[in-house]
């Protein structure tokens, strides 16, 4: 199966005739599709324990179903793959540790190739299934795909799991977040609000459906599931089965966060694992001394690949740090972990208050539309504008997917305020790049960085040469990175 075929053509060659079929054109069958999203651990996952509880409550099977969208793989506008080598490999990973968790429990991990709404509706029609449940992300292509497999009949169930506080608990209403940063966090402290606790991870799933042409340790087998199965489905499914280019690129060893090596994979054993040392070495009570190193793994927590893949849930992270804190003492240092994953909440809100008004052009400003800066675009990306500290920045970031938070600021300010170029290319680079890529972080701090967000400072622009002093005043990251 190529990955440039488009879906629907995917599903017109593939599919076999249908069955029989109930009213809405779903068979009568008691089951539920879980859908993963950004949400692949088994930790802290109520839409997995909604899933698991509503397919229990009709006595039926759990299908857990994670797809590969092939819009991921084509060409955006600024001329590079949407998701590039190092973000793919990492969710492989991620993807592997949850197909033999879930093979643990009994049940296992489909994968599949094809859109949302191409793929899933026709999956509960063979399977007979009209229940699917999955998490909920408060941006406008995952809305949008919900709102689809809603239209195409299924009865879709979501789950807001991926913040820290929940939306119950906020002193104010969802949609009125305050737009800056600092009001919500002192709303929140000066009401005492706190983060939800996490939920345990199911002790057993529900089993795979009795139709299903395979067993839970083929599905666990992640990319190749049922191979050479005989049925009708197992055709189709076999088909649409995912298998994408599997080339892990070579790993840098100067990486910060070199995801080659077991300690730093994806996936939620590896990400309790880093959460558990990162703890056990104290290193919470030097994060904000720390926080703006450029190189080496413990500079920051490196929480940030798990969180967006959803390995690690913030809630966990948090609990883990109040934890440390009973036991080791709370310093301020600590409490600037809560501090910046609040951050991360303030974007999530921001996305859910102004959606799709962040994702166009202007961004919520009312300045002129951004230039775009082909040539200057094209040496940034490449490590080549001539500003050292630019450079070795993009030159880690394409080398490892990773970047220090400080050097995201200084060269997002660089393509924006010093070669004038277009934020949403910079932002779609990010994209493609960061094996931490989170929709609404990425979008927000861009935005942020070109003054067309929710902040009222009206942008930021940092002065790459000061910041080199500032940060790499002995040149020790330039000539790390001074070469490809
Ligand atoms: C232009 C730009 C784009 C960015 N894109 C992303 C992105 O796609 N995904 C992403 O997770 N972060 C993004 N960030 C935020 C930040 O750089 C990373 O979260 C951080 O570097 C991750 O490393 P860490 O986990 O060691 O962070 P730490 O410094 O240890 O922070 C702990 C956690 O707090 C949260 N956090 C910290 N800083 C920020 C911030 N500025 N915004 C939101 N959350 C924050 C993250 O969840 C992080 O894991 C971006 C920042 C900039 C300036």
């Amino acid at each position: 199966m190529g990955a440039r075929l488009g879906p629907g053509q995917v599903l017109l060659r593939a599919l076999p005739p249908q069955r029989a079929q109930g009213p809405g054109g779903y068979p009568m069958s008691a089951g539920v599709i879980y859908w993963l999203r950004n949400d692949l651990r088994l930790h802290d996952n109520p839409a997995l324990l909604l899933a698991a509880r509503r397919a229990s409550e009709q006595g039926g099977w759990l299908l857990p179903v994670c797809l590969h969208d092939p819009v991921q793989q084509l060409e955006t506008r600024w001329g590079f793959a949407r998701m590039g080598a190092h973000r793919r490999a990492f969710l492989d990973q991620a993807l592997q540790d949850l197909g033999r968790q879930l093979a643990g429990l009994g049940s296992g991990l489909l994968q599949l190739h094809g859109s949302p709404a191409m793929v899933l509706p026709e999956l509960a029609r063979r399977l007979g299934a009209r229940r699917l449940v999955c998490e909920a992300i408060a941006a406008p292509e995952e809305l949008a795909e919900v709102q689809a497999l809603r239209a195409a009949g299924l009865q879709v169930e979501t789950v807001w799991q991926s913040s820290l506080i929940d939306p119950a608990d906020l002193p104010f209403a969802p949609e009125a977040v305050p737009d800056t940063f600092t009001t919500f966090r002192q709303k929140l402290e000066r009401a005492g609000v706190l983060e939800a606790l996490p939920r345990p991870a199911p002790a057993a799933l529900s089993p795979l459906p009795a139709a299903f042409p395979a067993t839970a340790a083929t599905l666990a087998g992640a990319l190749r599931p049922l191979e050479g199965e005989a049925s009708a489905l197992g055709d189709w499914l076999a088909s649409i089965a995912a298998r994408p280019d599997m080339h892990s690129p070579a790993v840098d060893p100067r990486s910060s966060f070199p995801y080659a090596e077991a300690r730093c994979h994806g996936g939620e054993r590896a990400a309790l694992a880093h959460l558990a040392q990162y703890c056990a070495r104290g290193l919470p009570h030097s994060y904000k001394d720390t926080r703006n190193g450029l190189a080496g793994l413990d500079y920051s927590s490196k929480f940030s690949p798990w969180l967006a893949t959803g390995a690690l849930s913030p809630r966990q992270a948090m609990a883990a740090i109040r934890a440390f804190e009973a036991e080791r003492g709370a310093n301020d240092s600590s409490y600037w972990l809560w501090f910046e994953l609040l951050w991360r909440d303030h974007f999530r809100w921001m996305s859910r208050k102004h959606g799709r008004r962040l994702y166009g052009a202007r961004g919520l400003s009312e300045r002129p539309l951004p230039a775009h800066n082909a040539r200057g675009f094209e040496r940034w990306t490449e490590g080549r504008t001539g500003d050292a500290l630019v450079d070795a920045g993009m030159r880690e970031l394409s080398a490892t997917g990773y970047l220090s938070n400080r050097l995201r600021q200084n060269v997002a300010s660089y393509l924006v305020h010093d070669l004038g170029g277009d934020w949403r290319a910079g932002a779609a680079w990010f994209e493609s790049q960061l094996i931490d890529y989170d929709c609404c972080s990425n979008q927000g701090n861009w935005l942020y960085i070109a003054g067309r967000g929710t902040d009222p400072r009206g942008g930021r622009r940092f002065n790459t040469n000061k910041q080199a002093q500032d940060y790499d005043r002995d040149g020790a990251y330039r000539r790390l990175w001074g070469r490809p």
